[in-house]
């Protein structure tokens, strides 16, 4: 009997410099297909950055890479072929319609996708009735849910959303943690950053913390004490003046 792998995301000793600041340092660790992962910490700790390299958007300075099982920055165009991306700018073509967004996108992915196909996607993401409309008469909220059907448009293995709760309604936050369960259930791996811990605790089941580009902390849900995510966090960045 053969079982198939399919590889997520592993990640060994990644460096990032950027002239002679350090960035990320030695990070370590791996996300499973079917697995969603949340990174967390301050400001300025390095989770856009991380994020950036694994969506192939930025060059590691060092360490093993793998990215739907493509080495970076070798195989980083076969990789991103694997990948859906938000990122914090929606960067859509806003002389585009929503629609057309979709279509570019798709082509640019060698997919075809009916117009029944993307209605059904911008239905899926709450923008039923706007699907012609172009996006510079978009909210940033709009734009955001754009953003989120054009990442998972192609059905990645791999998906990569630097904050994607940002900008959202309570009810896009809803359709955004019912997308993200119903794509790890279909065997995606999923890293999320953000700022809301009790938020990823309800949502991931792996928790990265980074603190000034190292990996302090990497601990599963059943790892938790009942004091939940937010002691851990808290531990790690007790406030001014509280001694470590
Ligand atoms: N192009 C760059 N040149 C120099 N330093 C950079 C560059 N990009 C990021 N940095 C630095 O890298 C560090 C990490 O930045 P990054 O944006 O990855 O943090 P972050 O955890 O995503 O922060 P936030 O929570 O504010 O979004 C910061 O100190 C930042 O100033």
């Amino acid at each position: 009997m053969t079982t198939e792998l399919k590889p997520g995301i592993i990640v060994r000793r990644l460096t990032k410099r950027i002239g002679r600041k350090c960035i990320l340092e030695d990070v370590d660790f791996s996300i499973q297909p079917a697995q969603i992962a949340a990174v967390i910490g301050p400001n300025g700790s390095g989770k856009t950055t991380l994020l950036r390299i694994l969506a192939t958007l930025m060059r590691p300075s060092d360490g093993d890479i793998r990215v739907a099982g493509y080495p970076l920055p070798e195989e980083a165009v076969l990789a991103r072929t694997h990948v859906g991306v938000v990122l914090h700018q929606p960067l859509l073509y806003s002389d585009l319609t929503a629609r057309e967004n979709l279509v570019f996108h798709a082509r640019l992915h060698n997919r075809e996708n009916s117009d029944h196909q993307i209605s059904q996607l911008l239905q899926r993401v709450g923008l039923a009735g706007r699907e012609d409309d172009l996006v510079r008469t978009f909210s940033r909220g709009m734009q955001q849910r754009l953003a989120i059907a054009r990442a998972i448009l192609t059905n990645p293995d791999i998906l990569l959303l630097d904050e994607p709760f940002t900008g959202l309604d309570s009810e896009g936050i809803v359709t955004l943690t019912v997308i993200l369960k119903q794509m790890a259930d279909r065997g995606a791996a999923i890293l999320l950053s953000s700022h809301d811990v009790p938020g990823v605790e309800m949502l991931a089941t792996r928790f990265l913390i980074l603190n000034k580009g190292k990996m302090q902390v990497s601990i599963g849900k059943s790892e938790l004490s009942e004091n939940g995510l937010l002691s851990v966090y808290q531990k790690s960045f007790p406030p001014a003046g509280e001694a470590q």
